[in-house]
C-alpha cells in the first residue's frame, strides 16, 4: 500500500493541464483565468471628485471665503473650461475636476445663495479628489492562474477587458456500480438502495469548477461495465464508484484493465478510502473510489479536487488544510491516514463518536475532517491538528 501523498503524485502525473478557451466577462464567474488580463485604461481615467460640493483652488478655501458658481460638472458630463480666482464649480461625486482647481468643499460646509457660496465650516485639508489612475493604470495585470472571484470580475470590467482566457472546465464521468443500486425517486427492491455517492461527487465537481456527467448505473458484470464505460467517451475524468475491493462483484479494476487502462497504483493507506486505484484509460485519468459513501466523498475531497485544479492549471497541491485545537481526546491512530470527521465548535474540533464509513449522516453534519498522520499517538483535547474543511 503506498501513501495517500505518493498516490495523490500519480494522480497529478494523470492530470495535466487541459487547454484554454476565450469567453466573455459575463461567463466568467468561478472560472480560472489561464493569461493575466492587462487594464486597457486608467481609473479613474481623470481627476474625479470624491464628493457633492464646489471645485475651487484650495489655496483660496478660506473659512468665510466666498465664490462665484460658473457652472457644473456632474458625472458623465464634466465641465468645460477654467476656473479662475475667486470661482467654483458645483461638483458631483464621480464627476471629473474641473481645470483651475485642486480641492473639493463638500457642500455641508458650504452655504449657497444665488451663484454665489460662501465656505461656512473649516473645509479641512482632504482635496476629496481621487488622482487619475489611483486604482490602477493601463497595462496594470490581473495575475494568472486565479479563480475568478466577484471581485475580479468587477476589477476587469473596470479595466474594460470584456474577454477573458480561461481554462477548460474539466469534463468528469461519473460511473456508480453495483447491482444493489437504484436512482432515488425508484422504488428500490428487496436488498437494493439508493445510489448517493455520485449526487454528493457531481456537486463537489461542480462547485470546484468542473463539468459532471452522471452515467448510467453499470451492473456487476463485465459486459455491463464495459458498456457504460464505452459512455464515458470524451471525459477528462472517469469516476467510478465500488466495486473496487476484494470481493467477488469487484470487476472494476479487471475491466478498467480489459479496457486498456494504465494502473498507475491500487490501495492508499488511509482511511476511508484504503481500496482506491487511479490510471490512464486513452486519454483521460480514471479514479477507482471505493463504494462506501463517507470513502468515495473523501477520497473526493483528497483526490478529485486537487486532480481537478491540475487539470485547471492551478498546478499541483494537495487539499488545503487549516488547524485547530482539538475539543476532546482522540486515541492513538493506526498504520493508515485517519480522515476522521469531525464537528468544528467553540471549543474546537470534536470527532463524531463513530467513524464508519458508511454513514452520511455523520459526515453530512461534519464540517472537518481531522487528518492523522499513520501511528499518530494518542492526543488532548487542546492539542492542535490539521484538518479539511468539508
Ligand atoms: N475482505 C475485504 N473486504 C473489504 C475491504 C478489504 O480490504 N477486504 N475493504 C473495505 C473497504 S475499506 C471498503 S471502502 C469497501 C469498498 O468496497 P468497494 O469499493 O468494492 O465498494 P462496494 O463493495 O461496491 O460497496 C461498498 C458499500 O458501498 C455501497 N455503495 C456502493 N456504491 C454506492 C453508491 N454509488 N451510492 C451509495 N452506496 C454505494 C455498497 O452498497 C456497499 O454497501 O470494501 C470493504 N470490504
Ligand atoms: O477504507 Mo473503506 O474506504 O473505510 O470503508
Amino acid at each position: 500500500m503506498i501513501s495517500v501523498e505518493e498516490a495523490l503524485g500519480h494522480i497529478f502525473a494523470l492530470s495535466k493541464p487541459l487547454g484554454t478557451e476565450v469567453i466573455s466577462l459575463a461567463e466568467a464567474a468561478g472560472r480560472v483565468l489561464a493569461v493575466p488580463a492587462k487594464a486597457r485604461r486608467d481609473q479613474p481615467p481623470f481627476n474625479a471628485s470624491a464628493m457633492d460640493g464646489y471645485a475651487l483652488k484650495g489655496i483660496e478655501s478660506d473659512l468665510h471665503a466666498q465664490f462665484k458658481v460658473i457652472g457644473e460638472s456632474a458625472a458623465g458630463a464634466g465641465f468645460q473650461g477654467r476656473v479662475g480666482a475667486g470661482q467654483c464649480v458645483r461638483i458631483f461625486t464621480g464627476a471629473p475636476v474641473p481645470e483651475g482647481t485642486d480641492k473639493v468643499v463638500i457642500q455641508e460646509n458650504t452655504s449657497r445663495s444665488g451663484d454665489t457660496i460662501t465656505i461656512t465650516d473649516d473645509p479641512g485639508q482632504a482635496s476629496h479628489i481621487r488622482q487619475q489612475g489611483a486604482d490602477f493604470s493601463v497595462g496594470a495585470e490581473v495575475s494568472a492562474p486565479r479563480v475568478l472571484r466577484p471581485a475580479d470580475l468587477a476589477l476587469l470590467a473596470a479595466m474594460n477587458v470584456a474577454e477573458v482566457t480561461v481554462s477548460t472546465r474539466p469534463q468528469v464521468a461519473i460511473i456508480a456500480t453495483g447491482n444493489e443500486l437504484v436512482m432515488p425517486g425508484e422504488e428500490p427492491g428487496p436488498d437494493q438502495i439508493v445510489a448517493s455517492n455520485s449526487f454528493g461527487l457531481k456537486a463537489m465537481i461542480e462547485a470546484e469548477g468542473g463539468i459532471a456527467r452522471m452515467l448510467p448505473i453499470a451492473r456487476d458484470t463485465e459486459a455491463s461495465l464495459k458498456q457504460v464505460f464505452a459512455l464515458a467517451e470524451g471525459a477528462d475524468l472517469v469516476l467510478t464508484i465500488g466495486g473496487a475491493s476484494v470481493g467477488d462483484h469487484d470487476l472494476v479494476g479487471q475491466v478498467a484493465a480489459d479496457l486498456g487502462m494504465d494502473q498507475s497504483f491500487y490501495k492508499v493507506a488511509m482511511r476511508p478510502g484504503k481500496p482506491l486505484m487511479a490510471g490512464r484509460m486513452g486519454n483521460a485519468a480514471m479514479i477507482g473510489l471505493p463504494g462506501n459513501p463517507v470513502s468515495a466523498l473523501v477520497c473526493g475531497q483528497v483526490f478529485v479536487l486537487p486532480a481537478l485544479r491540475a487539470m485547471m492549471g492551478l498546478g499541483q497541491a494537495p487539499a488545503p488544510r487549516k488547524t485547530a485545537p482539538l475539543a476532546s481526546d482522540l486515541p492513538a491512530n493506526g498504520p493508515r491516514e485517519h480522515y476522521m470527521r469531525a464537528r468544528l465548535t467553540n471549543e474546537g474540533l470534536d470527532a463524531f463518536g463513530s467513524q464508519d464509513s458508511a454513514l452520511l449522516t455523520v459526515l453530512s453534519e461534519a464540517r472537518a475532517l481531522i487528518a492523522r498522520p499513520p501511528h499518530d499517538p494518542a492526543r488532548n483535547a487542546g492539542e492542535l491538528v490539521e484538518y479539511l474543511p468539508v
